[in-house]
């Protein structure tokens, strides 16, 4: 390496070691760091569920469905599937259709709760949503939804993404139960948000649950902030 890229380097480094210093010997306590949030949509802020079932029944009066006391397992199309092999299909045919995801209900306490986050220091919020592949209304209702809903300066927040585990982040709230994809360590906790499908599934003492919007998302993240937190003394 010549001369004047080693000098640059070592002008840089104690700068940023001098700013460090300065901060420490105030003998306060600080967090540099920000906690990124990524809150998933369907399931945590918007009832894909309730809606689903709404607009089956509408569309299939004559057939049989699943109540969401009765809903097991992440996919609704497969207990669909489960139930009587069309009905598959017939599920699948009310996300695709237009108007379902815009139309969706906020759940109870999710806008709220996204929009507390957002205005807390150092906290960054995101909405970390897997649109589906049939993409003729799904990704624009999602943006469309959010603006609806959380405001249009939360439209920089989005984030479409069908592998959630290569989004970096310290927290997602997710209802999922398995969130994988092709980073085998993504950097976030996943926090399991409860929903009809997942309520039944046994307690796993390494992942923690949000019950509801009710429930102490504000704790959550404070202990996850806990986490990074760096004393100076
Ligand atoms: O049976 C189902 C149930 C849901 N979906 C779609 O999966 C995604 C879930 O997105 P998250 O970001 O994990 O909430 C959503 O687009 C649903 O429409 C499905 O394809 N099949
Ligand atoms: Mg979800």
């Amino acid at each position: 390496m010549t001369l004047l890229p080693r000098i640059v380097r070592w002008v840089e480094k104690s700068a940023s070691s001098m700013y460090f210093h300065s901060r420490c010997s105030a003998n306060m306590s600080f967090n540099e760091r920000r906690l990124r949030v990524l809150v998933d949509m369907d399931g945590v802020i918007a009832d894909f569920e309730g809606g689903f079932l709404k607009k089956y029944k509408e569309k299939f009066p004559n057939e049989p469905f699943i109540s969401l006391e009765d809903r097991r397992g992440f996919w609704v199309s497969t207990q669909y599937g489960d139930l009587r092999r069309d009905l598959c299909e017939k599920a699948i045919s009310i996300w695709e259709s237009k108007n379902f995801f815009l139309d969706l209900d906020p759940l109870p306490g999710g806008v709220e709760a996204v929009k507390e986050m957002s205005t807390m220091e150092n906290t960054d919020v995101f909405i970390c949503t897997s649109p589906i592949k049939h993409y003729s209304y799904c990704p624009y209702e999602k943006f469309a939804w959010v603006e609806k809903h959380l405001g249009s300066e939360f439209l920089e927040q989005i984030i479409l993404t069908r592998d959630k585990t290569v989004v970096t982040g310290d927290i997602l709230v997710d209802d999922k139960p398995d969130i994988l994809g092709v980073e085998p360590n993504p950097s976030w906790e996943h926090v399991l948000f409860t929903a009809c499908h997942n309520k039944h599934l046994p307690p796993n003492p390494s992942q923690r649950r949000l019950q509801s919007w009710a429930d102490d998302w504000r704790g959550l993240l404070q202990s996850k902030r806990q986490e990074h937190t760096s004393v100076c003394v």
